[in-house]
């Protein structure tokens, strides 16, 4: 009802502000979860508004504080970004995949950047310098993969099928077009979603599904087998499976990784949590001998069938944990570059301790969670390594994500 009071949550701690209070603010930067950032009143007081835009001044509805901070919606802009765009998705802002349509594609990037040097500053301890971030051939319809989801039907029928709404944590958007997605992905979708609402009440739960482009078709089965070519290698692997998401900026990001890896003049190389041989095979030509390992066996599998189809002989690919590639090889620690490419919360502390018993004179650390790889960073700085580069690689515009990859060198 209009002018009625909203119902204060139960556990709302109301202080410093009123449940549903609202308050003015100045946005002054962004955090590396892409929200707004502002300050309020005479204690500075943190306030974070997702999808204000650093320089505005907004009306923000506060839903929580915290003991250091305080949540809020943003109501309206009211004195607007010069950077501020038309998002091009109807949903933007209720479907929480992207962060940033709003925001021009040359600003995303520059905050990106900033916001690995607040996390080295942050995390890290250091003032390092961070290179401008390498920007996405494409700003949209770039993504190979698209994972909607569904859950349980009730009373035989499906209800959305889509993406996690916006600050939810279960309830979904029905998403019917993404334009982040490839083109192909997004034909793909409508005949996909009809035959997922078609058979709404055969459905005991919630699933999954899956929409994998590669360079001939687009795949919905995860054993389905997908090709995809990088700098002339042509990398076959399970569509289900873990391959990078942006082919677009691909040949860019796998030369980089080699430049970096080969920049010290090293004769061997180790791509550890190397998938279906990624960097190992687009790096190959740049060593002597090249070892890969990866825990996932089917993964390894791809590796050793990419290396033989596309005839390149010096490298050994090892199913195992990754720590387990410095008993294997018999590299001198003091040619090997080791390439660290891990899941998104890093690696352990039992791969850095073999790592420094191994002592490679060069690391290039690349990873999709700046957060733990400044965890780890900070580990390689400790056991005497030093940073010679750091270089962001937007494989992920419109979105909070980004890509590091950060090399290092025996000091
Ligand atoms: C971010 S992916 C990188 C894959 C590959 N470098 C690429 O770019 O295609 C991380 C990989 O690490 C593997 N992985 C996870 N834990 C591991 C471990 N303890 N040891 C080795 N590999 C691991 C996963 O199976 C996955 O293939």
């Amino acid at each position: 009802m209009p002018g009625s009071r909203p119902r204060v949550p139960a556990k709302f701690n109301p202080h410093p502000f009123a449940y549903h209070e609202e308050v003015e603010l100045q946005i002054h930067s962004l955090t590396n979860l892409g929200v707004g950032v502002a300050r309020h009143g005479e204690d500075q007081w943190v306030v974070f508004v997702p999808f204000a835009l650093p320089g505005e001044t907004v009306l923000a509805r506060i839903f929580r504080n915290h003991k250091s901070y305080s949540e809020a919606d943003l109501v309206r802009v009211i004195d607007p970004s010069p950077n501020r765009v038309e998002p091009v998705c109807p949903l933007f802002g209720t479907c929480g995949g992207c962060q940033y349509q709003n925001f021009k594609y040359s600003e995303q990037l520059v905050w990106k950047r900033r916001q690995v040097e607040e996390l080295l500053q942050r995390m890290v301890g250091i003032e390092a310098e961070v290179q401008p971030v390498i920007a996405s051939p494409k700003e949209y319809h770039y993504r190979s993969k698209l994972t909607p989801h569904f859950q349980k039907p009730r009373c035989g029928e499906l209800s959305e099928i889509g993406f996690l709404k916006q600050g939810r944590r279960y309830d979904l958007v029905d998403v019917e077009s993404c334009p982040i997605a490839m083109d192909q992905i997004n034909e793909r979708l409508i005949g996909v979603r009809a035959d997922v609402r078609s058979r709404g009440s055969s459905f005991k739960r919630g699933a999954t599904l899956l929409l994998r482009a590669d360079k001939n078709t687009v795949h919905t089965e995860s054993d389905a087998i997908a090709e995809e070519d990088v700098e002339g290698v042509t990398f076959r692997f399970k569509a289900g499976e873990f391959f990078q998401n942006n082919p677009y900026i691909l040949p860019k990001f796998t030369s980089f990784v080699r430049e970096q890896a080969a920049a010290g003049g090293n004769k061997y190389l180790i791509d550890a949590y190397c998938g279906s041989g990624l960097f190992g095979l687009t790096s190959a030509r740049a060593f002597d001998q090249v070892a890969g390992i990866e825990v996932s066996e089917a993964a390894i599998d791809w590796a050793k069938a990419n290396a033989k189809a596309n005839g390149i002989e010096n490298v050994r690919f090892i199913n195992g944990s990754a720590e387990a590639i410095f008993q294997d090889v018999q590299f001198p620690g003091s040619e090997t570059t080791v390439i660290i490419d891990p899941p998104r919360k890093g690696s352990n502390q039992m791969f850095i301790d073999q790592l420094q018993a191994f002592g490679p004179s060069r690391v290039v650390y690349v990873s999709c969670n700046p957060a733990t790889q400044m965890r780890d960073l900070k580990e390689f700085l400790e056991i005497g390594y030093e940073i010679e580069n750091v270089q962001p690689f937007d494989l992920f515009p419109q979105t909070r994500h980004l890509e590091c990859i950060v090399t290092l060198r025996k000091a």
